[in-house]
């Protein structure tokens, strides 16, 4: 249906609308290298460039009217479109999205899964149960995004993206037939200073754990969690049932049901802790493990094909979904037995070498603990870790994730994850900093190079059998960010690459 300016400023603070609101709208675009004629031009004042800007490039390419912000708009009343003030652009841009895509989510069951670690596999997790039950589903992760059978990567570099692509996309699923949208849910894009996914009319919330990740974006913990906890708030949109599902094996999961609008069904999910769904692991094996779980839908014991404790609580929480949302136990529990971990998350690359090498997303304190405490008693000989931290983002966890690294490992190789248009030699020289801290020197316990596939060549070719080689960080991302060019990357195809010229070239041996 065609639309207007005035259609999609429901749910906008409105300062003024100068011009007219019956103004017919074609696009919307936040960014004027995109407008296209009869586009709205949302004008956002970033770290970089101030869209305000690009009015006069927006209008030339045929922009129908603009929204800019009060507090950086200084242009004259007298405009050649229409032009609509704003409190805050940013903020504006869900629900101008949710307007212009028609408001999807409330068609879908939107399922939101936020925390610290975890997300992208609990999100793949529970889209695949689903699916798995005969759901039609649609997907909006890190690595990928997926509508019914089609999945592709998530080129964006975003984990969720902006408001206007989050929303189409879950147009995208309806037009489709999709019946759900699992969608992984960033605490930037939940933070009220963004507000990404308002409009999302999330009918099921889910909260992993809660670690130290973002505090420069966040500025401390508790913001960190607050914003987090949004998501819990945003189930009040929806019109129709809500649940909210918690680990209560987390000590901050009291938080996150403190949001939740009083009508919404509450569910916790544990390991250790008591729960409504209580999962206790049996035994496991260092690539699996057996579970018993008790639910106020049954008892049943599952076996999960992922490695570890943390994947163990991953599958909870998306089987927990998966019963809120009427799947019998027995079928849930028979579709754990086949699920995949998503893309770059504990890849283990086999090609005949005496040594594991695994490629794994791990790029912060938290995800650093957990993957050394769970690898470090299957191996025999030394782990040598391969890692960055990532440019102009949070600053304080580099030298925490050196000193986590240098306490659980032997040898580290430190090198780019994402240097953007920060000195990367000071990016590895803080991390470096934690891992003098935990006791490493130069030369024997770590090395710096910056360029990743030497650092990656330099710490296979150091590996004798038994020992342990992980890349960390890079996971499923297709790139690597300098300043002034982006240089494409396969962080599993550059392991093999360095494999293959110590000719380990087998055939992929399980
Ligand atoms: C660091 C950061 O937050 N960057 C975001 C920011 O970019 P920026 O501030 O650099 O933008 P800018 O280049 O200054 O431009 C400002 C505005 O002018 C516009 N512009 C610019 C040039 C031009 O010619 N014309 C024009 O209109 C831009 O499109 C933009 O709207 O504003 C952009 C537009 O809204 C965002 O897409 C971009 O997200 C980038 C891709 C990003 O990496 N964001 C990260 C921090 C992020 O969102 N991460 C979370 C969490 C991930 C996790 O948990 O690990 C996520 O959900 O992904």
């Amino acid at each position: 249906m065609p639309k207007t300016l005035a259609d999609l400023l429901s749910g906008v603070s409105v300062y003024h609308l100068i011009g007219d609101p019956a103004t017919p709208i074609s696009a919307l675009v936040y960014d004027s290298r995109r407008v296209t004629p009869g586009s709205l031009f949302v004008a956002i004042r970033g770290q970089h460039s101030d869209g305000h800007n690009f009015i006069p490039q927006a209008i030339a390419a045929g922009a129908a009217a603009v929204v800019v912000d009060q507090r950086y708009w200084h242009g004259a009343v007298s405009a050649e479109v229409p032009v609509v003030v704003v409190a805050d652009s940013r903020v504006a841009l869900a629900p101008l999205a949710a307007a212009f895509y028609e408001y999807p989510g409330q068609q879908l069951t939107t399922i939101g899964i936020t925390g610290t670690k975890g997300k992208s596999t609990t999100t793949d997790l529970t889209a695949q149960l689903l699916a798995a039950a005969g759901r039609t589903v649609g997907m909006i992760s890190t690595v990928d995004f997926q509508i019914g059978t089609r999945r592709w990567p998530n080129d964006t570099r975003q984990s969720t993206p902006e408001a206007p692509e989050v929303q189409a996309l879950l147009r995208e699923m309806v037009v489709a037939g999709c019946d759900t949208a699992v969608i992984e849910a960033t605490s930037h894009a939940l933070s009220p200073r963004w507000g990404r996914l308002v409009g999302c009319a999330f009918a099921v919330a889910v909260m992993l754990n809660i670690g130290h990740e973002h505090l420069d974006f966040h500025g401390t913990f508790e913001q960190y969690r607050a914003d987090k906890a949004q998501l819990f708030a945003l189930l009040a949109e929806r019109h129709g049932p809500t649940w909210a599902i918690v680990n209560a094996d987390d000590p901050h999961h009291g938080t996150f049901l403190a949001a939740v609008p009083s009508q919404t069904m509450r569910l916790r999910y544990a390991l250790h802790a008591p729960a409504d769904v209580q999962g206790q692991i049996v035994h496991s094996g260092p690539a699996s493990s057996h579970m018993r779980i008790h639910s106020p839908w049954g008892e049943i014991e599952v076996n999960v094909p992922l490695p570890g404790r943390f994947n163990a609580s991953n599958v909870l929480a998306a089987l927990t979904v998966a019963l809120t949302q009427g799947v019998p136990l027995e079928r849930a529990a028979a579709a754990v037995a086949h699920v995949r971990a998503p893309r770059g998350r504990m890849v283990s690359i086999n090609v005949g070498q005496p040594f594991t090498v695994i490629v794994d997303y791990a790029h912060n304190p938290d995800s650093f603990e957990q993957i050394f405490t769970m690898l470090r008693p299957q191996v025999t000989g030394r782990i040598i870790a391969v890692f960055g931290s990532a440019g102009e983002r949070d600053v304080s966890k580099r030298a925490i994730q050196g000193e986590i690294a240098g306490r659980m490992c032997d040898l580290l190789v430190l090198t780019d994850e994402d240097p953007r248009g920060e000195d990367r030699e000071a990016i590895i020289a803080q991390i470096a900093a934690g891992a003098e801290r935990a006791g490493k020197r130069p030369g024997s316990g770590y090395l710096c190079i910056p360029n990743r596939a030497q650092a990656i060549r330099t710490a296979i070719a150091a590996a004798r059998p038994g020992d342990m080689v992980l890349l960390l960080g890079k996971g499923h991302e297709g790139s690597i960010i300098y300043a002034d060019y982006t240089l494409p990357w396969d962080e599993e195809g550059e392991a093999r690459r360095a494999l293959a010229e110590l000719g380990y070239h087998a055939k992929e041996q399980a």
